[in-house]
């Protein structure tokens, strides 16, 4: 795949400073006869156009982050702002509005609906908000992913790869404050995955798009700008620019 170098027209490219996510001593319990602390008062701040991976041991908390972080769950205490709004007190129809208009996300399984082609499955985020893809909009997004003109195919048509690339043109579609990546490459060969990464690459670097990914794979986690370590729901430190090797290391300090 060529992941193009230049950016798309400016029109499309949103701002790229200022904070696009932050968390203020959030805290998310889950209650039960033996409450879990899953998130302990962490705090966090993600520039905008910036790539940020986020790793830590099994149970650390790394998918409670996410989904208190993209309003898909509310958190005990604390606050989440996500592009200047502050959603940790929002209804949960606001909530369902706030991520259809403000984030992205895109998962291990692509979630692309069967029945819908390429161009449909992107637009699919608008159309569900009463509006409409333009097509030119459409084409300018599956040419960044290196896809152009598959508009008229069906996922069944698409490899796995192909398919992530198209989940990530429709997590773009709304140009969310945060694109948030749930092991996107979990399903993937390497090579494919390295391509996926590449393209996460140019969706922060070319689009100024935020990028969040959220991972086991110190390999993917060398392909963001830094990574926020989290264990037993606190934040640990980070790396900037770390290898893999390196990143696996301090993996390893944190889980023992
Ligand atoms: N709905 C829930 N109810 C009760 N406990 C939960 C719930 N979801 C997660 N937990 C607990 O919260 C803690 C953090 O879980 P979380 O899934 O956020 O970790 P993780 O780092 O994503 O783990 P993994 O890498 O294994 O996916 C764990 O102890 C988990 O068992």
């Amino acid at each position: 795949m060529t992941v193009p170098s230049t950016p798309v027209r400016s029109t499309t490219v949103p701002s790229t400073t200022g904070t696009a996510l932050l968390l203020e001593g959030v805290t998310r319990t889950y209650p039960g006869p033996v409450p879990v602390h899953a998130l302990q008062g962490v705090s966090l701040a993600v520039d905008r156009g910036s790539f940020t991976a986020v790793m830590g041991p099994s149970g650390s908390g790394k998918s409670t982050l996410l989904h208190v972080a993209s309003g898909l769950d509310t958190p005990t205490a604390g606050r989440v702002v996500v592009g200047g709004t502050e959603i940790d007190r929002l209804s949960p129809d606001a909530a369902t509005r706030f991520r259809r208009d403000h984030v992205g996300f895109v998962f291990q399984g692509y979630d692309l609906v069967r029945h819908l082609t390429v161009a449909e499955n992107i637009g699919l985020p608008l159309t569900l908000a009463g509006r409409r893809a333009e097509p030119t909009r459409v084409a300018e997004l599956l040419e960044s992913v290196g896809l152009p003109g598959t508009e008229d195919r069906l996922p069944a048509e698409l490899s796995g790869g192909q398919a992530q690339r198209v989940a990530i043109a429709r997590a773009l579609v709304s140009q969310p404050d945060v694109l948030f990546a749930d092991e996107p490459t979990g399903a993937l060969d390497r090579a494919t995955s390295e391509r996926t990464l590449a393209l996460l690459r140019h969706v922060a670097d070319g689009l100024g798009q935020t990028v969040v990914l959220v991972t086991h794979d110190p390999a993917a986690a060398a392909a963001a700008d830094r990574t926020l370590f989290l264990a037993d729901g606190r934040f640990r430190g980070e790396l900037e620019g770390a290898t893999a090797g390196r990143i696996a290391a301090r993996l390893l300090e944190l889980a023992r």
